[in-house]
């Protein structure tokens, strides 16, 4: 029986929440001699599910920090087209940037990266506490999202007393709270067995791509690949096959 069942319904998406595009154009990076992205060119559609494979040091990583603006490309744009916007993420100020990623995009790494001294309440809304939102307010939103993965009644427990499933799914809640169009995911399932893997993919899918978001998500593990509607495949910071997984919802 999937989380889901035991939970609630997910809190709908916001009716304002506006379906995003994503578009990579000539991307390079490099890290002195290293060249992590050679000119690399991807379109992303709104509410998809990319997955993004390729072997170790293929610029998978890197692709995604520049997507979502943690990283600046040497050359080449990152264009989002958000609300009939276009805007180069990468071309934006530092405090531009980092408030289009608070406000649009959604994050989930191997390690949920969750504050241990906060409980899975307080993590999730501290996500929206820095967008302006009140306390209350804030703990309301989380407490929805919580019950909603499955976690309701763990809402006072501090990541510690969590399982590594639990806090992916925490994870997963706060890279959502604040209604993110974009959701990057770097090996969320990378510290979890086969079944605590499957079960938080589909937790992830159901409530990005499954409410309109869009899902980028780096992986290693085919399983997960097979779950997003398309994979794209890196070698030395290209893109070397794109290919849509036939028979998946996006
Ligand atoms: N901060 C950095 N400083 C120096 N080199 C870096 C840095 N980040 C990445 N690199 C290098 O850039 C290349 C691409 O790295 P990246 O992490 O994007 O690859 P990846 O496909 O995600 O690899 P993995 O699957 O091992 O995580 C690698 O050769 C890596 O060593």
């Amino acid at each position: 029986m999937t989380p889901f069942q035991h939970g609630r319904p997910l809190p709908a998406a916001p009716a304002h929440l506006p379906p995003a595009v994503l578009s990579a154009r000539g991307l390079v990076k490099s890290y002195e001699a290293t060249r992590a992205l050679a000119g690399l060119d991807l379109d992303i559609r709104a509410g998809e599910s990319v997955a993004v494979m390729g072997p170790s040091g293929g610029g998978k990583t890197t692709l995604l920090h520049c997507l979502a603006g943690i990283v600046t490309p040497d050359a080449g744009q990152v264009l989002l087209q958000l609300d009939g916007a276009t805007t180069d993420v990468a071309g934006l100020d530092d405090r531009r940037r980092s408030a289009l990623r608070r406000s649009t995009f959604g994050f989930v790494f191997q390690q949920g990266l969750l504050i241990p001294e906060l409980t899975a309440l307080e993590n999730v809304a501290v996500a929206l506490m820095l967008l302006g939102v009140d306390r209350r307010g804030a703990e309301h939103s989380a407490a929805q999202w919580l019950g909603a993965l499955g976690l309701g009644g763990m809402e006072d427990r501090r990541v510690g007393q969590l399982s590594g499933g639990q806090a992916q799914r925490v994870a997963i809640a706060r890279a959502q709270v604040s209604g993110a169009s974009v959701v990057f995911a770097d090996e969320p399932t990378g510290a979890l067995d086969s079944g605590t893997s499957a079960e938080v993919m589909d937790i992830l899918l159901r409530s990005t791509t499954g409410t309109g978001r869009t899902l980028v998500v780096v992986t290693h593990d085919d399983d997960v690949a097979r779950r997003c509607a398309r994979t794209v495949h890196l070698r030395d910071g290209r893109i070397v096959r794109d290919s849509l997984c036939p028979g998946t919802a996006a």
